[in-house]
């Protein structure tokens, strides 16, 4: 279970991003996140796994905070925690095997981890969900031979790699065509429920928001102003979100602004 109590980030001396969030997620429900640009997603899932140091609050993953946590505590944290990234943040000129397999460099010993010699169980493992999600055949391809849905494919495989208690994504779509995104969006819902694992999206595509996760919360300048079912997201739901903003995304209006970003975070 995720437990955020009265989170507050602040960058610098400007005013908080996240005013005080509240949110609990359980289970192995699926959650989105929307809202306008500059609403605080994105701080928000880069808080939980500490790429990003909140300024105060809470955020206990199963009982053990996570904020304030430093050096090795906060590397075993990190390894509970996968992420999924809008620009795949795979590295080219590795195999999707190897790629996959650097899920486990939080697990295995320094000497392993620098000859990238994983046990045979990882490597089982790693067959196993490749098979699961449709990428088995490119093990040994170099990961920038692949498409944008099958990257994506590789880097949910190497976040399960880190047997993850919570699986985020930040705008896992949006750098693909509408009918991969759907795929992949797809993918994540059956991946949770399968694995009894709480995913958390963030999302700018309301219609997969609504059609692919469980449970919506809509953001507007750090406060959560909406937490609901999709069936409730409705039109007063996003006029409070986004009016007067912008226009939410429908599909295949995705921006590719976060990519490079991402790519700095990479594992
Ligand atoms: N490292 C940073 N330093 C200073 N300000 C930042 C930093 N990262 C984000 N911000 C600011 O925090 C606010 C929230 O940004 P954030 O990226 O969390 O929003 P978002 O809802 O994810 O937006 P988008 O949908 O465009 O990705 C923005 O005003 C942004 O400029």
């Amino acid at each position: 279970m995720l437990e955020i109590t009265n989170l507050v980030k602040r960058y610098g001396q400007n005013d908080p991003v996240l005013k005080g969030l509240d949110l609990t997620v359980d289970g192995s429900s699926v959650v989105s996140i929307v809202g306008a640009s500059g609403a605080g997603k994105s701080t928000l899932l880069r808080c939980i796994n500490r790429l990003v140091e909140p300024t105060s609050g809470s955020i206990k993953l199963n009982g053990h905070e996570l904020v304030n946590l430093r050096g090795s505590a906060l590397r075993h944290s990190r390894r509970r925690i996968g992420m999924v990234f809008q620009g795949f943040n795979l590295i080219d000129r590795l195999t999707v095997m190897e790629n996959v397999l650097s899920g486990r460099l939080g697990y295995v010993s320094f000497f392993q981890a620098l000859t990238r010699r994983f046990p045979q169980t990882d490597i089982d493992r790693a067959f196993s969900l490749m098979e699961r999600v449709g990428i088995a055949q490119y093990a040994d391809k170099r990961a920038d031979q692949l498409s944008g849905g099958e990257r994506q494919r590789v880097a949910v495989v190497r976040a399960l790699m880190q047997e993850p208690e919570i699986l985020l994504a930040d705008e896992p779509t949006a750098s693909l065509d509408p009918k991969t995104s759907q795929q992949i969006m797809s993918l994540l819902q059956s991946l949770a429920s399968e694995m009894s694992l709480p995913v958390l999206i963030n999302i700018h595509n309301v219609t997969q928001a609504r059609m692919y996760t469980d449970r919506i919360v809509g953001m507007r300048h750090g406060q959560m102003i909406f937490d609901g079912e999709p069936k409730d997201f409705n039109q007063d739901a996003l006029d409070a979100i986004y009016g007067g903003i912008e226009s939410p995304e429908e599909d295949g209006e995705d921006s590719g602004k976060k990519a490079s970003q991402d790519q700095e975070a990479s594992a």
